[in-house]
């Protein structure tokens, strides 16, 4: 394939973005089936944000971020932009100027391999970023790549319309055809997680709720359970 800049990309629906996106990575990474996370390098600039959107995705050249220029035209409110180079570089691609146009766009955030700069002006102007690096160093703009084409982030393949999911525990990218049933599992999951948190608030031990005694017996391990220690010394 050459470059090509993609424009017509379809999105997940609005409401089911925002719904993913206050579950949380980790939340709908379970509901996924445990897919779907862009690895441990990525790590968020800011404490505490949790963002979800569509993703416009972006192929650079290393050392250069001429798609990223590209790519601002492509995002529409409520898009994240995914970067990444058809080699590694760390190079700091994007900063408060390129935050500053998205973010009048609407955009919701970056998600990207490669560096980022001006990290004090993005954590001030509440643009959320998660990166590969905090660099300083420059890049150019003189070498094509493309907008819109699936990349890969961290191992896992993310689509333009893909919905990306991002907080404090990473990235997770959601394909787009998956996003309602991801939701109503996510929903399930809610509900349970909620159900545990009350019993173990009431002293209840995971081991018992979720019948892991009988795994360890299972796997040969001996031990001295609470009511037999407490028998023992009355
Ligand atoms: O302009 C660049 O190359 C990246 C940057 O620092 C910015 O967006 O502010
Ligand atoms: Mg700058």
């Amino acid at each position: 394939m050459g470059h090509v800049i993609v424009t017509d990309i379809e999105r997940a629906d609005a409401a089911t973005i925002d719904a993913l996106a206050a579950h949380g990575v980790a939340t709908v990474h379970e509901a996924l089936g445990r897919t779907g996370l862009a690895g441990v390098s990525l790590r968020p600039i800011q404490d505490g944000t949790r963002i979800g959107g569509s993703a416009v995705t972006v192929l650079n050249w290393p050392g250069d971020n001429l798609m990223i220029h590209a790519a601002v035209e492509q995002c529409r409110a409520g898009d994240v932009l995914v970067v990444t180079t058809v080699s590694p570089s760390l190079d700091g691609s994007f900063g408060e100027l390129f935050a500053t146009a998205l973010q009048h766009r609407g955009v919701r955030g970056l998600v990207t391999t490669g560096g980022v700069r001006d990290v004090a002006d993005l954590r001030s102007m509440g643009f959320p970023v998660w990166s590969g690096a905090v660099n300083a160093q420059g890049t150019v703009k003189a070498t094509p790549g493309s907008v819109n084409v699936p990349i890969v982030v961290g191992g896992t393949i993310v689509r333009p319309g893909d919905v990306i999911v991002a907080d404090d525990d990473g990235v997770l990218c959601v394909p787009r055809e998956e996003a309602p049933s991801a939701l109503a599992a996510s929903d399930a999951r809610l509900e349970k997680e909620a159900a545990s948190r009350v019993a173990y608030r009431n002293g209840e031990l995971s081991l018992v709720r979720n019948g892991l005694r009988e795994v360890l017996a299972d796997l040969g391990v001996s031990y001295i359970t609470q009511a037999e220690y407490d028998n023992g010394r009355h």
